[in-house]
Protein backbone atom coordinates (compact mmCIF):
# COMPACT_ATOMS: atom_id res chain seq x y z
CA UNK A 1 0.00 0.00 0.00
CA UNK A 2 1.27 3.73 -0.74
CA UNK A 3 0.05 4.45 2.19
CA UNK A 4 2.81 3.39 4.01
CA UNK A 5 5.16 6.59 2.19
CA UNK A 6 3.37 8.42 4.38
CA UNK A 7 5.90 8.97 7.61
CA UNK A 8 6.94 10.71 10.29
CA UNK A 9 9.52 13.17 10.95
CA UNK A 10 11.61 10.51 12.97
CA UNK A 11 10.99 7.72 10.45
CA UNK A 12 11.79 10.55 7.45
CA UNK A 13 15.08 11.11 9.11
CA UNK A 14 15.89 7.51 9.65
CA UNK A 15 15.10 6.44 5.83
CA UNK A 16 17.11 9.68 4.95
CA UNK A 17 20.19 8.65 7.02
CA UNK A 18 19.65 4.84 5.38
CA UNK A 19 19.87 6.21 1.88
CA UNK A 20 22.39 8.28 2.46
CA UNK A 21 24.31 5.49 3.99
CA UNK A 22 23.98 3.37 0.92
CA UNK A 23 25.32 6.50 -1.18
CA UNK A 24 21.97 7.35 -2.51
CA UNK A 25 20.96 11.08 -4.01
CA UNK A 26 18.09 12.20 -1.56
CA UNK A 27 16.02 15.11 -3.45
CA UNK A 28 13.40 17.15 -1.63
CA UNK A 29 10.76 19.13 -2.16
CA UNK A 30 8.21 20.70 -0.51
CA UNK A 31 4.86 21.75 -0.87
CA UNK A 32 0.87 22.56 -0.34
CA UNK A 33 -0.59 20.11 -3.41
CA UNK A 34 -4.17 21.41 -2.64
CA UNK A 35 -6.35 19.64 -5.55
CA UNK A 36 -3.02 18.20 -7.47
CA UNK A 37 -3.01 18.89 -11.27
CA UNK A 38 -1.04 18.50 -13.62
CA UNK A 39 1.60 21.12 -12.88
CA UNK A 40 2.32 19.17 -9.73
CA UNK A 41 2.87 16.04 -11.44
CA UNK A 42 4.81 17.34 -13.82
CA UNK A 43 7.32 19.06 -11.58
CA UNK A 44 7.85 16.02 -9.14
CA UNK A 45 8.75 13.26 -11.80
CA UNK A 46 10.88 15.98 -12.83
CA UNK A 47 12.70 16.39 -9.43
CA UNK A 48 12.75 12.76 -8.47
CA UNK A 49 15.39 12.52 -11.38
CA UNK A 50 17.91 14.95 -10.09
CA UNK A 51 18.43 11.93 -7.93
CA UNK A 52 17.64 8.33 -6.29
CA UNK A 53 14.71 9.11 -3.95
CA UNK A 54 12.61 12.02 -3.51
CA UNK A 55 10.90 13.03 -0.27
CA UNK A 56 7.80 15.39 -0.36
CA UNK A 57 7.59 17.80 2.36
CA UNK A 58 3.30 18.26 2.98
CA UNK A 59 1.80 21.41 4.74
CA UNK A 60 -0.92 20.09 7.42
CA UNK A 61 -4.10 21.95 7.25
CA UNK A 62 -3.10 24.52 9.71
CA UNK A 63 -0.33 25.34 7.65
CA UNK A 64 -2.02 25.84 4.79
CA UNK A 65 -4.82 27.78 6.24
CA UNK A 66 -1.73 29.90 7.49
CA UNK A 67 -0.21 30.08 4.41
CA UNK A 68 -3.19 30.70 1.63
CA UNK A 69 -5.81 31.93 3.74
CA UNK A 70 -8.51 30.47 6.69
CA UNK A 71 -10.40 29.06 3.39
CA UNK A 72 -7.85 26.70 2.00
CA UNK A 73 -6.66 23.71 2.07
CA UNK A 74 -9.81 22.34 0.40
CA UNK A 75 -8.49 18.60 0.39
CA UNK A 76 -7.64 17.89 3.96
CA UNK A 77 -3.81 16.75 5.32
CA UNK A 78 -4.77 13.05 4.74
CA UNK A 79 -6.20 13.04 1.38
CA UNK A 80 -3.40 15.23 -0.06
CA UNK A 81 -1.21 13.16 1.67
CA UNK A 82 -2.42 10.00 0.03
CA UNK A 83 -2.79 11.51 -3.60
CA UNK A 84 0.90 12.44 -2.78
CA UNK A 85 2.49 8.97 -1.69
CA UNK A 86 0.31 7.60 -4.27
CA UNK A 87 2.93 9.12 -7.30
CA UNK A 88 5.24 6.23 -8.55
CA UNK A 89 8.32 9.08 -8.44
CA UNK A 90 7.24 10.19 -4.90
CA UNK A 91 9.46 7.81 -2.26
CA UNK A 92 7.65 9.28 1.17
CA UNK A 93 5.77 11.84 2.24
CA UNK A 94 6.01 14.07 5.37
CA UNK A 95 3.55 16.03 7.08
CA UNK A 96 4.84 19.85 8.07
CA UNK A 97 2.65 21.91 10.58
CA UNK A 98 5.41 24.90 10.34
CA UNK A 99 4.80 28.06 8.10
CA UNK A 100 8.26 26.66 6.24
CA UNK A 101 9.86 23.35 6.28
CA UNK A 102 13.08 24.74 7.48
CA UNK A 103 13.69 22.23 10.53
CA UNK A 104 12.46 19.72 8.27
CA UNK A 105 15.00 20.50 5.66
CA UNK A 106 18.00 20.49 8.18
CA UNK A 107 16.85 17.20 9.96
CA UNK A 108 16.77 15.53 6.44
CA UNK A 109 19.79 17.35 5.22
CA UNK A 110 18.94 16.43 0.89
CA UNK A 111 21.21 16.66 -1.93
CA UNK A 112 19.27 18.02 -3.96
CA UNK A 113 16.27 20.92 -3.02
CA UNK A 114 13.63 21.58 -5.84
CA UNK A 115 10.58 23.92 -6.41
CA UNK A 116 8.85 24.66 -9.24
CA UNK A 117 10.62 28.23 -11.25
CA UNK A 118 7.85 30.32 -9.21
CA UNK A 119 10.42 30.75 -6.66
CA UNK A 120 13.52 31.94 -7.11
CA UNK A 121 16.65 30.38 -5.75
CA UNK A 122 17.07 33.29 -2.75
CA UNK A 123 13.51 32.91 -2.00
CA UNK A 124 13.39 29.28 -2.02
CA UNK A 125 13.23 28.39 2.04
CA UNK A 126 16.66 25.62 3.07
CA UNK A 127 18.61 26.95 -0.20
CA UNK A 128 21.23 28.55 1.95
CA UNK A 129 21.45 25.31 4.37
CA UNK A 130 21.48 22.59 1.57
CA UNK A 131 24.31 24.67 -0.29
CA UNK A 132 26.28 25.15 2.78
CA UNK A 133 26.09 21.67 3.15
CA UNK A 134 27.47 20.54 -0.51
CA UNK A 135 24.06 20.26 -2.17
CA UNK A 136 22.61 21.96 -5.08
CA UNK A 137 19.04 23.79 -5.40
CA UNK A 138 17.18 23.48 -8.51
CA UNK A 139 13.80 25.29 -9.98
CA UNK A 140 11.71 23.47 -12.71
CA UNK A 141 9.68 25.51 -15.39
CA UNK A 142 5.86 25.74 -14.28
CA UNK A 143 3.33 24.02 -16.55
CA UNK A 144 1.75 27.29 -17.75
CA UNK A 145 -1.92 27.15 -17.15
CA UNK A 146 -1.99 24.91 -14.22
CA UNK A 147 -2.32 26.27 -10.58
CA UNK A 148 -4.87 25.17 -7.37
CA UNK A 149 -5.96 29.07 -7.82
CA UNK A 150 -6.87 28.72 -11.37
CA UNK A 151 -9.05 25.28 -10.70
CA UNK A 152 -10.93 26.83 -7.90
CA UNK A 153 -11.50 29.87 -9.90
CA UNK A 154 -12.69 27.90 -12.89
CA UNK A 155 -15.02 25.86 -10.19
CA UNK A 156 -16.59 28.87 -8.83
CA UNK A 157 -17.37 29.54 -12.47
CA UNK A 158 -18.95 26.83 -13.63
CA UNK A 159 -20.97 26.33 -10.08
CA UNK A 160 -21.94 29.82 -9.08
CA UNK A 161 -24.19 28.13 -6.34
CA UNK A 162 -21.56 26.78 -4.47
N1 LIG B 1 1.93 24.95 -13.01
C1 LIG B 1 2.93 24.40 -12.29
N2 LIG B 1 3.92 23.72 -12.91
C2 LIG B 1 4.94 23.19 -12.21
N3 LIG B 1 5.06 23.27 -10.87
C3 LIG B 1 4.08 23.91 -10.20
C4 LIG B 1 2.97 24.51 -10.86
N4 LIG B 1 2.19 25.11 -9.92
C5 LIG B 1 2.78 24.89 -8.74
N5 LIG B 1 3.92 24.18 -8.88
C6 LIG B 1 4.85 23.74 -7.84
O1 LIG B 1 4.16 22.84 -7.02
C7 LIG B 1 4.59 22.97 -5.67
C8 LIG B 1 3.38 23.13 -4.78
O2 LIG B 1 2.82 24.39 -5.08
P1 LIG B 1 1.33 24.76 -4.66
O3 LIG B 1 0.74 23.65 -3.90
O4 LIG B 1 1.36 26.13 -4.07
O5 LIG B 1 0.62 24.77 -6.07
P2 LIG B 1 -0.22 25.96 -6.69
O6 LIG B 1 -0.96 25.36 -7.84
O7 LIG B 1 0.70 27.12 -6.97
O8 LIG B 1 -1.21 26.35 -5.52
P3 LIG B 1 -1.89 27.77 -5.22
O9 LIG B 1 -2.57 28.23 -6.47
O10 LIG B 1 -2.83 27.43 -4.09
O11 LIG B 1 -0.74 28.66 -4.81
C9 LIG B 1 5.56 24.16 -5.63
O12 LIG B 1 6.89 23.68 -5.61
C10 LIG B 1 5.30 24.87 -6.93
O13 LIG B 1 6.51 25.46 -7.43
O1 LIG C 1 2.80 24.94 -2.23
P1 LIG C 1 3.73 26.09 -2.07
O2 LIG C 1 3.04 27.36 -1.67
O3 LIG C 1 4.69 26.28 -3.18
O4 LIG C 1 4.63 25.62 -0.81
C1 LIG C 1 5.18 26.51 0.10
O5 LIG C 1 6.54 26.60 -0.23
C2 LIG C 1 7.24 27.47 0.61
C3 LIG C 1 8.61 27.52 -0.01
O6 LIG C 1 9.34 26.38 0.32
C4 LIG C 1 9.31 28.80 0.28
O7 LIG C 1 10.58 28.78 -0.29
C5 LIG C 1 7.16 26.94 2.07
O8 LIG C 1 7.84 27.83 2.97
C6 LIG C 1 5.72 26.79 2.50
O9 LIG C 1 5.65 26.15 3.77
C7 LIG C 1 4.97 25.94 1.48
O10 LIG C 1 5.43 24.61 1.51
Amino acid sequence: MTESKILSRDQAVALAEQWHAEGQQLVFTNGCFDILHLGHVDYLEKARQFGDKLILGLNTDASVSCIKGPLRPVVNEYARARLMASLAFVDAVVLFGESTPLDLIQALKPDVLVKGDDYAVSAIVGADFVLENGGRVQTIPLVAGYSTTALIGKIRHAYPEG
